[in-house]
């Protein structure tokens, strides 16, 4: 339905309540001297006339001031009364009074076509609306009732020209438009009748019996982590008033009162009026029809590359991993994969659950909140996640060489033996293999893994460690990892790191080396264009299947320019008011 609604309005009268009772009043004083039944009706209907009461207030007003006027004039005396009779007496106070007069006297209903004589007497109660087509939508859908066959209104969409008229309702039924009967008409037809009106349409109207209650606006905002675009929606009921969303839109839920489509709207548009969206379960419902069955995104094998090049490195100046090494030696500490070890390397980095599918992680909504972080408060968790080889460990190092008093890293653990050079708590934690093992069970750690026969991993109390110290943590991990890290502690700001179309990464690659190792020498060589594709395959593969989980996406692809984008990203984080998971808020 293309049409918008007049809303009628009339001038307030401000009758004195007086007044109203001595008119209402005089008709049963007069009745002693009515004989006639019909004389007495048109003596209740003369003085129960509205327009009546206007008149008389108006009159009153001006007679009273006159009245007024002659009483203090006979009166005369006092210098007050000389005063008030001047007043009166002005031109401009004659002028507004007449002007009051004037205005009061219009009326200000819009003019309404004669009611239809073929209005049956005995029908209850006919609504007959008048709408006048502007460029917004009525907001609301009709439907046939499957069992009457009659036309219904199926749908007022929320904070659209119906709802904010209040003329139509959800339920009634739609007699005729344009003086057209409808009831032997398709909803398909009647739109069309609708889409060819111009000007006024005049809706006849049985109203519903049930009335909707009055709503108040939920105040429910959600992140969508899907794309939805109503026109490919083969089973939205009315493709028309369905609302469009990518992934990541902050949407106002409007009503959930029909279990499959929701109303909602989009937060950052001014446009009141709400769409149809599909509901939470209804989504999901669809999400486990249409998923392959492995749709898990496969977790890379992990070597232990990160967990030992720059720690057996020599340290060169010209290096910059080596400058970084001056700053902490706790560098290149995640675990994710090497290109080069994952057909030898057996072990991989394992998470605390099970990575079945399971309904919680079907991307639909999610109930969202304002946060802005409170002075003096923890800072979120930043997780950065990409493709092996993106270039995540140089951002990393680019932050900390920037400020290292704000940013800071986590210090693993590992079962293997310490060697002469390293500090037990700098490089490593050096644990036995039971405790390491122990720790596992005991859910201790982020990530772990296996290599030639020790243990490496990131534990979470090396993330509390950091946090506790005040700084911001930077942490990268397996995307499968994630969600395992959304919790209402570490809040985590994740970041995607995407690398630019393959074009791009041969040309700013070309004097680049891939780092590798698969014991603790770690061996620079440079990318290979294997490396590159599978680098591009891995980013769209990750992207497609955690992107919902992202809220920050930086192209790699000039260096300078990422980590700028990246470091005023995580300046925002901690200074803007995000949207974050309402459950991060009931901890
Ligand atoms: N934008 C860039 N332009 C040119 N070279 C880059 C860029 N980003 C990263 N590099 C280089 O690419 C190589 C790999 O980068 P880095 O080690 O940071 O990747 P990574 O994502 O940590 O990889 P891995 O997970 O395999 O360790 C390094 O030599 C790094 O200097």
């Amino acid at each position: 339905m293309t049409a918008d609604c007049v809303v009628s309005s009339s001038f307030p009268l401000f009758v004195p309540p007086d007044l109203y009772e001595l008119l209402s009043a005089l008709p049963s004083q007069l009745q002693p001297h009515v004989d006639s039944p019909d004389d007495s009706t048109f003596i209740h209907d003369m003085f129960g006339e509205r327009s009546l009461h206007s008149l008389v207030k108006v009159n009153l007003l001006y007679v009273f001031l006159f009245s007024l006027s002659e009483e203090l004039q006979v009166k005369g005396g006092s210098g007050g009364i000389r005063e008030l009779l001047k007043l009166l007496a002005k031109p401009h106070v004659k002028s507004l009074l007449s002007v009051h007069d004037t205005v009061a006297q219009k009326s200000y209903d819009p003019d309404l076509p004669p009611l239809p004589d073929d209005i049956d007497d005995d029908e209850e109660s006919v609504k007959i609306i008048r709408l006048v087509k502007n460029k917004e939508p009525l907001g609301a859908t009709i439907k046939c009732d499957e069992h009457t066959g009659a036309i219904l209104v199926a749908r007022i969409m929320r904070g659209g020209a119906a709802d904010r008229s209040g003329l139509i309702r959800v339920g009634d039924e739609l007699r005729e438009v344009n003086g057209i009967p409808v009831d032997d008409k398709k909803p398909d037809e009647i739109l069309r009748i609708l889409a060819q009106s111009q000007g006024a349409i005049t809706f006849k109207i049985i109203p519903g019996i049930k009335e909707e209650a009055p709503s108040k606006e939920p105040k429910m905002f959600v992140k969508t982590l899907f794309d939805y675009e109503p026109a490919e929606d083969k089973v939205i009921p009315c493709k028309e008033a369905g609302l469009t969303f990518k992934r990541g839109d902050i949407l106002q839920i409007m009503s959930q009162d029909d279990a499959t489509w929701w109303q909602a709207k989009q937060d950052s548009h001014a446009n009141p009026r709400a769409g149809l969206i599909p509901s939470k379960e209804f989504q999901e419902r669809r999400f486990a029809l249409h998923q392959p069955a492995t749709h898990v995104f496969q977790a890379q094998k992990i070597s232990n590359r990160r967990a030992c090049k720059n720690i057996s490195r020599p340290h060169t100046q010209a290096h910059p991993e080596i400058i970084y090494a001056h700053i902490s030696s706790g560098f290149r500490r995640s675990f994710r994969l090497s290109r080069r070890d994952k057909k030898t390397n057996k072990s991989m980095y394992e998470c605390k659950k099970s990575e079945q599918y399971d309904m919680a992680d079907v991307p639909t909504y999610e109930e969202v909140t304002p946060h802005c972080r409170q002075s003096g408060a923890k800072h979120r968790l930043v997780v950065l996640v990409g493709p092996a080889g993106v270039g995540l460990n140089e951002l990393k190092r680019k932050l900390l060489i920037s400020d290292p008093r704000h940013f800071s890293v986590t210090v693993p653990h590992t079962s293997r033996p310490k060697r002469n050079q390293e500090i037990d708590g700098v490089e490593y934690h050096f644990i036995s293999k039971n405790i390491f093992e122990t720790d596992i069970q005991n859910n201790k750690f982020v990530e772990h893994g296996e290599y030639n026969g020790n243990y490496y991993g990131t534990s979470l109390d090396s993330v509390h460690s950091v946090l506790s110290k005040n700084k911001v943590c930077l942490l990268d991990v397996q995307p499968h990892m994630i969600k395992h890290l959304r919790t209402a502690e570490f809040k985590p700001y994740v970041v995607f790191v995407k690398p630019p179309p393959i074009e791009r990464l041969r040309e700013t690659r070309r004097n680049a080396k891939v780092i590798s190792g698969k014991d603790d020498k770690g061996s620079a060589t440079p990318f290979s264009e294997e490396d590159f594709l599978e680098m591009v395959s891995t980013g769209q593969q990750m992207e497609s299947q955690y992107g919902h989980l992202f809220e920050k996406v930086i192209v790699n692809d000039d260096l300078t320019a990422a980590f700028s984008e990246l470091n005023a990203a995580l300046k925002k984080m901690e200074t803007d008011t995000h949207w974050i998971p309402i459950r991060w808020t009931h901890s």
